[in-house]
C-alpha cells in the first residue's frame, strides 16, 4: 500500500537568481490568485502556460521506475523523462558532457531543464534523479523549485539484482559486479535525497514487490488525487507559496 507523509504543499525555493525568479516577477498580485502564471519573459520555464508539476521518481536499480513510468504516461498523460536514458543519448551523441566521464550535476539538470523547456505538457515525471543531495541542491538551484511530490519503489535488494539480471536492454551495468556498486550508491546517496522529501512531506511510498500490474495498482490511485489537485488547482499554483515569493 502506498502513503504519504503529509499534506502536500509545493514550496518554491526561495533563491533569487533562479528561473522562475526572472519569469515571476512580471506575475501580477491578480496573477498570484489564477492557476495561470501572466506571460512572463520571453522563453525559459515561467514563460510556460503554467509551471511545470513535477515528480521525481526514485527507487534502486530493477525496483520497476521506468516500468511504472512507463504506465503512468499512459494513464494520466505526463511526460517521462529517465535521467539515465538522457545521459546515455549523450555518451551516444559523443557530446562534450558524456565522454566517459562522470558527469557532474549540473548538467544532468541541464539536459533535464531543455526537456522541460522544449515540451508543451507541463506535467514531469523525473525518473532516476536526484541521485544524491548535490543532484538535489543542482535542480534546485537551476530550476528554482522543488518537485511537487516524489514516488519511492521500495524494493528489497535480492528482487532488484533478480530483475537488473534479467533485464535484457543490452546495458553494459547491468551486470552483478555494477549492481552490487549501484545498490551501494542508492543506500549511500539516494536513500538520504528520499529521507529529505519524506521530511517535506512529499513522499509517495510504494511497495515494489509483486506483478508491474499489482505495484501500478497503487500508483494509480496517488496519480487520481495528484490529477484532482491539480485540476482544483491547488497543486500548479499555491497563493501562499506565491504570496511569499512575491513579495519577499
Ligand atoms: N513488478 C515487477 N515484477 C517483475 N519484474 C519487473 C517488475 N517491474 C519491472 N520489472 C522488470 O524488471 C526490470 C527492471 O525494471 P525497470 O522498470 O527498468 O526498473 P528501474 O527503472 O527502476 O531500474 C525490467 O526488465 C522490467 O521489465
Ligand atoms: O541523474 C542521474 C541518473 C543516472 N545516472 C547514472 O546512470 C545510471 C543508470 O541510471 P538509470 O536510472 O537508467 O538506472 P536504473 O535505476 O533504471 O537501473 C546510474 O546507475 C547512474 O550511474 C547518473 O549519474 N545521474
Ligand atoms: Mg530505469
Amino acid at each position: 500500500m502506498w502513503r504519504r507523509a503529509a499534506s502536500l504543499s509545493p514550496l518554491l525555493s526561495p533563491s533569487k537568481s533562479s528561473l522562475l525568479h526572472q519569469g515571476l516577477c512580471r506575475l501580477t498580485f491578480w496573477g498570484a490568485f489564477t492557476t495561470d502564471i501572466m506571460h512572463p519573459a520571453k522563453g525559459g520555464i515561467a514563460s510556460k502556460e503554467k509551471l511545470p508539476f513535477i515528480t521525481f521518481v526514485l527507487g534502486g536499480p530493477g525496483s520497476g521506475k521506468g516500468t511504472q513510468c512507463a504506465k503512468i504516461v499512459e494513464t494520466f498523460g505526463y511526460i517521462h523523462l529517465s535521467a539515465g536514458d538522457l545521459l546515455r543519448k549523450e555518451i551516444a551523441s559523443n557530446s562534450e558532457n558524456g565522454k566517459g566521464k562522470i558527469v557532474p550535476s549540473g548538467i544532468t539538470v541541464k539536459l533535464i531543464q531543455k526537456e522541460i523547456e522544449s515540451s508543451d505538457n507541463y506535467k514531469f515525471l523525473i525518473d532516476g534523479f536526484p541521485r544524491c543531495e548535490e543532484n538535489r541542491i543542482a535542480f534546485e538551484q537551476i530550476i528554482g523549485m522543488e518537485p511537487n511530490n516524489v514516488l519511492f519503489f521500495d524494493c528489497p535488494e535480492d528482487e532488484m539484482v533478480k530483475r537488473v539480471l534479467s533485464r535484457n536492454e543490452g546495458r553494459v551495468d547491468d551486470n552483478i559486479d555494477t549492481i552490487k556498486k549501484r545498490l551501494k550508491v542508492f543506500s549511500a546517496l539516494n536513500l538520504p535525497v528520499i529521507k529529505h522529501y519524506t521530511e517535506k512531506g512529499k513522499v509517495y511510498k510504494v511497495n515494489a514487490v509483486g506483478s508491474a500490474d499489482e505495484v501500478f495498482e497503487q500508483v494509480r490511485p496517488i496519480f487520481t488525487e495528484v490529477c484532482n489537485r491539480i485540476s482544483a488547482g491547488f497543486e500548479v499554483c499555491d497563493y501562499n507559496n506565491f504570496k511569499r515569493f512575491w513579495m519577499d
